[in-house]
């Protein structure tokens, strides 16, 4: 295979030369270099480990799956060690760049169907043997998909994978909501019964369209909404008027990623035995096609980020100083969920902008397309909604809380109370609302979850790690200009987590990310480079279960309350879905209430394409009346089912009555007074 293992890569810095910054992440900065003593270009990934506290676990696990898997598909690490406070992980140099990377910088309407399905090819094959190996990828997507100049597919980052055989804390971490979420499974979002690797299937479908169009689908949507979307509507697929152009085959290889249940989803082997891999072309194909002309990376990353502080700096002049902060806290990748209501005003008044212009006239007809898509999707939604609240709110309840052991060892603490310190951030989304059980309908798989009784997330133990949650194409397409000649299409929207602190403190207690690169490159070019030009926008986002906010001891009560098989009766089963009705009615109206909120931010109703600012659609979530009809039929079904109870009751008693007078009459005994005849 490689001769990896038979070269011995030095671990000291100073056996490395830095050359230029190729590239950069969530968690990163990477540089192309030459490791002197081998005379070999390489690449560096540089962390800053100080600055990586919180996450030391997915870095070690990061390094220690980069140094131990062995496959020609996966970017395997040379060697890694600690300079200073940084941690250095030594790469192959992988010349092309990521998928994403050269989508960005000549392809931005996607690639052609003979070079996605030879690195699809290529990608399965490293999935096959992760997945063989009892690895979950986690992060698959365009951007983890690295090119070398011969051709070469390597799927890249482990930075939030998981192995199937972890026991204990890092099983746990199968549980957690960790991803970027475009790419995302459903059954990640769910968080109801953990996943697989079958969760890998469903972000490689995701990238095979993101390959074949030049970004995710849902990808101009702030990730709440991403969320959302995932979860109601029907799966993303190539059925739209743009991928004509796109065979039968690799439609259906789609479409068999892309189903909801991941029962129902093949393994990366069988997948790889779908017709659409069967004709695929060699490596070199991929190399001619979209390398050729393309100049080199280091290039085309300095491009890519110019065009970016370019960008920042439009954003900067749209929204003056009111929005500014938010804008650069979403720039520097300090991103996560926050609930608080000046976020969500911040993050309406974003989204209108981004759809005014998203509306402009400069947006082509290709860019019509996508309208006509997104308006279907849009369509999907808004019928969808009548299941909402249930499905989303569990969706939402996965962002807060996750494991199952997380939940166990809450209720398992010495008290059972709550033990997170204040400041608080609280959204109470359903104060009074406990369980309920739930089933999912169509094509999803069936599963019972709970709700949840309140969330109250702590601003200090909430434990984020996350990037820019608009996913890694916020790089403008071709198509997607505006005046300007730049794009604004994928409008950052911001959920950053410390709003609740200082400003001050925002500056040194965000992204993870920001942190590490900026001081990566000071330690390393001795200046902070980053000032003012930082896009960050590829993303992971994860939000880890173990820190979180303990649940409410009434978590699982009412689980106990539910009638089981055992006991189950129609008079014990109404009141239970008399009260799931009222508690959905709650939580209808606390949401709704929030819609209204941002429905206020000034100017946010023009033009705001979502549907929670669509009038019509506030009002499908305000009209109550049909519930309550039913909340009446049930209370009235329930007090005749109580008569009918009582009158059966009675007839067994005067049942029981007759039998002993047979008896007696039988038996030639008097009768007893008591019975009435
Ligand atoms: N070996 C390599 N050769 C060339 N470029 C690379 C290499 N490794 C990474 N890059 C570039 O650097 C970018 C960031 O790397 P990487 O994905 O490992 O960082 P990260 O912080 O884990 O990113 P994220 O979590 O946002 O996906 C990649 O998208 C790619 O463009």
């Amino acid at each position: 295979m490689d001769q990896i293992a038979e070269k011995k890569f030095p671990l000291d810095a100073k056996d490395y030369k830095l050359y230029e910054e190729v590239g950069d992440g969530v968690s990163a900065t990477v540089y192309r270099a030459l490791c002197v003593p081998l005379n070999e270009v390489v690449a560096i990934k540089v962390l800053d480990l100080e600055k990586c506290n919180n996450d030391l676990d997915g870095i070690r696990r990061e390094v220690q799956t980069m140094t131990m898997i062995s496959h020609p598909n996966v970017l395997q690490a040379h060697c890694s060690f600690s300079a200073g406070h940084h941690l250095w992980v030594v790469m192959p140099y992988m010349a092309g760049g990521s998928c994403l990377g050269i989508m960005k910088s000549a392809f931005s309407e996607g690639l052609e169907e003979p070079v996605i399905a030879a690195v699809l090819r290529e990608v399965l094959k490293a999935l096959i043997y992760l997945h063989f190996q009892g690895h979950i990828h986690r992060d698959v997507k365009s951007g983890n998909i690295l090119v070398d100049t011969n051709g070469a597919v390597k799927l890249a980052d482990f930075g939030v994978s998981a192995c199937m055989f972890d026991s204990g804390d890092r099983q746990r971490s199968r549980n957690t909501f960790v991803g970027t979420p475009c790419w995302m499974a459903p059954e990640i979002m769910q968080q109801l019964h953990g996943y697989d690797f079958k969760a890998d299937i469903w972000s490689f479908g995701i990238t095979a369209l993101e390959l074949a169009h030049g970004h995710a689908p849902f990808s101009k949507y702030p990730p709440m909404k991403v969320l959302l979307m995932t979860l109601q509507n029907a799966p993303p697929g190539l059925d739209y008027e743009r991928d004509k152009r796109f065979s039968k085959s690799f439609k259906e290889m789609v479409a068999a990623c892309l189903v909801k249940d991941p029962k129902k989803r093949p393994s990366s082997e069988k997948l790889l035995k779908h017709s659409f891999f069967k004709s695929t072309r060699a490596n070199e194909y991929v190399s001619k096609t979209i390398l050729r002309d393309l100049p080199p990376l280091g290039d085309r990353y300095r491009t890519l980020k110019e065009k970016e502080a370019e960008l920042l700096l439009q954003n900067k002049d749209m929204y003056g100083d009111k929005e500014q902060l938010s804008q650069k806290e979403y720039m520097r990748g300090i991103s996560a969920w926050n609930f608080n209501l000046d976020d969500l005003k911040n993050q309406a008044a974003l989204i209108q902008d981004y759809v005014e212009t998203s509306n402009s006239e400069d947006l082509d007809a290709c860019n019509k397309q996508d309208t006509e898509y997104d308006e279907l999707n849009e369509q999907n939604l808004e019928d969808s909604f009548s299941s909402f609240p249930i499905r989303p709110l569990q969706a939402l309840k996965g962002l807060f809380d996750v494991g199952e052991d997380d939940i166990n060892a809450n209720l398992n603490s010495k008290d059972g109370k709550e033990s997170n310190p204040e400041p608080q951030l609280q959204m109470q989304l359903s104060p009074t609302a406990e369980e309920q059980e739930t089933k999912l309908t169509d094509d999803e798989s069936s599963v019972g979850g709970c709700s949840f009784r309140k969330f109250v997330i702590s601003g200090q133990r909430r434990q984020v790690y996350s990037g820019s949650l608009v996913p890694d194409n916020v790089i403008p397409h071709s198509r997607r200009v505006n005046h300007n000649g730049d794009s604004l299409r994928y409008f950052p929207v911001v959920f950053y987590s410390e709003q609740f602190q200082s400003i001050q403190d925002r500056n040194y207690s965000g992204s993870l990310s920001y942190r590490n690169k900026r001081d990566a490159k000071s330690q390393i070019f001795g200046e902070d480079t980053m000032d003012g030009t930082i896009v960050e926008q590829k993303g992971r986002f994860k939000i880890t279960s173990a820190e979180l906010n303990p649940m409410d001891a009434h978590t699982n009560c009412l689980q106990n309350q539910f009638p089981t098989a055992t006991n189950v009766t129609p008079a014990s089963v109404l009141p239970m879905l008399h009260y799931i009705l009222q508690t959905n009615a709650i939580q209808r109206e606390q949401i709704l209430k929030l819609i209204q909120y941002l429905g206020q931010t000034p100017g946010s109703h023009v033009g705001y394409p979502d549907a929670f600012a669509n009038a019509s659609l506030v009002q499908s979530f305000a009209v109550p009346a049909k519930e309550r009809e039913l909340q009446t039929q049930v209370v009235h079904l329930q007090q005749t089912i109580e008569s009918y109870v009582e009158e059966l009751q009675r007839l067994k008693m005067r049942n029981a009555q007759l039998e002993r007078h047979f008896k007696a009459y039988k038996g030639g005994e008097k009768i007893p007074e008591e019975i009435e005849l």
